[in-house]
Order: structure tokens, then sequence, then C-alpha cells
């Protein structure tokens, strides 16, 4: 049986740690594509050559050109730029929405039935834009941050409670910016929610709130710290399991910007939701159940996204 074809668009910090991953796993032959000549191709026989060393078997390749991603069963889209110091991810959306607009004709021209996962910030405005300019169906495109924010909250309940990271799950919903909604209700500590953690004493109601800030400011985090950039290791892998769930049908139930078409009362958007991710692309957006609080933090947090789809629309009137 032929192997699986993956295609990267955009061959930066996040493109080749992609590369990297979905080699080490043996995900399928590789296209690293960016219009920065030479990188995809200096990155794709890099990682080749650890390949004997580390014994995995697929083809890599780096190219500028659009026609490398013909046929391709999965796009991850990293082009673009990513924010310094001192800017918002919103910042990004003007140079970013054209690169969108690049990017989405080269797919519906040579990938048409990929599964595509946009990574490009800002992420929920990006991914709406990119399914149009593609033209793809809406169940076919998603957005990676759920993946990434959940990771992060659940790195930090694991430190607090110094527990196995295995052992906490998280769900965090919303947008990918400041208002995103990081759910006590729905994240636990082996099977127990932190609603009850914080009644059974393990951590305070403020303490929690903490953590819960530290998540939804992890990005800028790490963009303080490196100065140069923003993180790369966590957001590959992030992808990396939504495009392993989909090429291996696996049916994980994953929190990613899916397109909603009347679920949580919201319609043609792009905003994190729990999803279940299998051959189908997204095959089933799970709507849970909000109480009064959370559901004015993700309204808060759709209302932030959509003044964002506004603002492409009025860059790109055909958006609309
Ligand atoms: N969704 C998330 O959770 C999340 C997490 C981290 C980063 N990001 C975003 O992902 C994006 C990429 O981050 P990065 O660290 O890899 O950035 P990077 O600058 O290292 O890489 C981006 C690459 O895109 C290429 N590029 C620019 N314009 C292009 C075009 N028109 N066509 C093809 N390639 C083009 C650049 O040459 C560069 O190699 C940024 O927008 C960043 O904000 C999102
Ligand atoms: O914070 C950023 O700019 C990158 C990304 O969205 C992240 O959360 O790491």
């Amino acid at each position: 049986m032929a192997r699986n074809k993956i295609a990267l668009i955009g061959s930066g910090m996040i493109g080749g740690t992609l590369a990297h991953l979905a080699g080490l796993k043996e995900l399928g032959d590789i296209v690293l594509f960016d219009i920065a000549d030479g990188i995809p191709q200096g990155k794709g026989l890099d990682i080749s050559q650890s390949s004997p060393v580390e014994g995995f078997d697929v083809n890599l390749t780096g190219a500028s050109d659009y026609s490398a991603i013909e046929g391709a069963d999965v796009c991850i889209v990293t082009a673009g730029v990513a924010r310094k110091p001192g800017m918002s991810r919103d910042d990004l959306l003007g140079i970013n929405l054209k690169v969108m607009e690049q990017v989405g004709a080269g797919i519906k021209k040579y990938a048409p039935n990929a599964f595509v996962i946009c990574i490009t910030n800002p992420l929920d405005a990006m991914v709406w834009a990119l399914q149009k300019f593609s033209g793809l169906p809406a169940n076919k495109v998603v957005g990676m941050a759920g993946v990434l924010d959940s990771s992060r909250f659940r790195l930090f309940l694991a430190k607090e409670f110094n527990v196995s990271v295995q052992d906490v799950t998280a769900f965090v919903l919303g947008g990918h910016g400041d208002t995103m909604v990081p759910l006590a209700r729905y994240s636990t500590v082996g099977g127990i929610p932190l609603t009850d953690l914080v009644t059974m004493g393990w951590v305070t109601k403020e303490r929690l709130e903490e953590i819960i800030q530290r998540t939804r400011d992890g990005g800028a985090e790490i963009v303080g710290l490196l100065k140069t950039g923003s993180a790369y290791y966590a957001p590959a892998a992030s992808a990396i399991e939504m495009a392993e769930s989909y090429l291996k049908d696996k049916k994980r139930v994953l929190p990613c910007a899916a397109h909603l078409s009347g679920q949580y009362g919201v319609k043609d958007m792009y905003v994190g939701v729990p999803t279940v991710i299998g051959a189908g692309g997204v095959e089933r957006i799970i709507e849970i159940d909000l109480n009064k609080t959370e559901k004015e933090a993700f309204d808060k947090s759709v209302g932030a996204v959509a003044g964002l789809c506004e603002a492409c629309i009025n860059i790109a009137p055909a958006l609309k």
C-alpha cells in the first residue's frame, strides 16, 4: 500500500518540527513547502539524514512550487508570520490573511481531497478564511489551538498536584486568544473534576484561577522568553495528534477550531469546541452543557473571533 502524503505548507519553526515528528512516527511521505526557496529543501534533507539513525522510512522532500503538494492526504498550514514580544496574535491578521489566500488557492488546485489543519494565527479567523479561500468542505478544514491550550493546562495542573500528565485531562474551548475558556468543570485529575478537587481541598479557587490565567497567557509567556518568535514544539506535537487521528481513523475526542453551523448558537464561524476527528475529518462536534458563567465566557470569546472575521471581510470582501 502506498504511503500517505503529508504536505507541510510553511517550513519555519513549526513546519520543520512537524516534519521531524511526522517522520519519526512514519505517518507518511512528507513534502515541506515554503516561499523561502532552499529552506524546505534543506530541512527535508537534514531530517532525511537522521532517518538511518532513527530507523524510519519515509521520503522527505522540499519545494517552493505548489505542484509538489499534489494529491496530499493531509496539509498542515503554518505559512505566515509569528508574533514577537509586545504584539498580540491579532496584529498578524492583515499579513497572514494574504498568505491564507495564496495557500487556499494552492490547496484548492493541488490537494482538494486533503484534511487541512491550519495553525497560522490569529487562528480562528485564519482557518475560517482558509476554508473559504480553498473551497474545501468545512468538515475537512480545522484549526489547531485547543489541543495546545489544553496541553498547557494539563501540564500546569500535573505540576501543581505532583501527578503524571497522563492522569490529567483538560478542555480549553473558545477562540485562541486572551478570551479562551479553560473549563475547570470538564477538566480532571484521575477522573475527578477540578471543581470537586477545590471542594476536596486539593487546591484553592484562587490558585486554580492563577493556573487558568497562566494557561490563557501560555503563548505570550513563551514569546516573552524566546523573543524571536513563538512556541513550536508543543504546537507541532498538537497538530500531529490531530493528523494521526485522521490518518488512522482513531476518532480521538480533541478540542479544535471547527466550523460551527448553529452548534453553541454560532453560525458560520470557527471556534474551539470538542470534536471527534476520524477518517471523515471532523466527524462530530460535541455540544457540552455550559453553565451560565461558562456560556458567558464562551460567548465573549465568540464575540472576539467575530470581530476578527469582520476585519478579514473588510480586507477581503469576497469572504462575506
Ligand atoms: N494555532 C496555534 O496554537 C499556534 C501556535 C504557535 C504558532 N502559531 C502560528 O503559526 C505560524 C507559524 O509559526 P512559526 O513559528 O512556524 O513561524 P516561522 O516564521 O518560523 O515560519 C513561518 C514560515 O512561513 C513561511 N511563509 C511566509 N509566507 C508564506 C507564503 N505566502 N507561503 C508559504 N510560506 C510562507 C515563511 O517563509 C516561514 O518559513 C504563526 O502565524 C504563529 O503565530 C499558531
Ligand atoms: O502565542 C503565540 O503567538 C503563538 C501561539 O498562538 C501559542 O499559543 O503559542
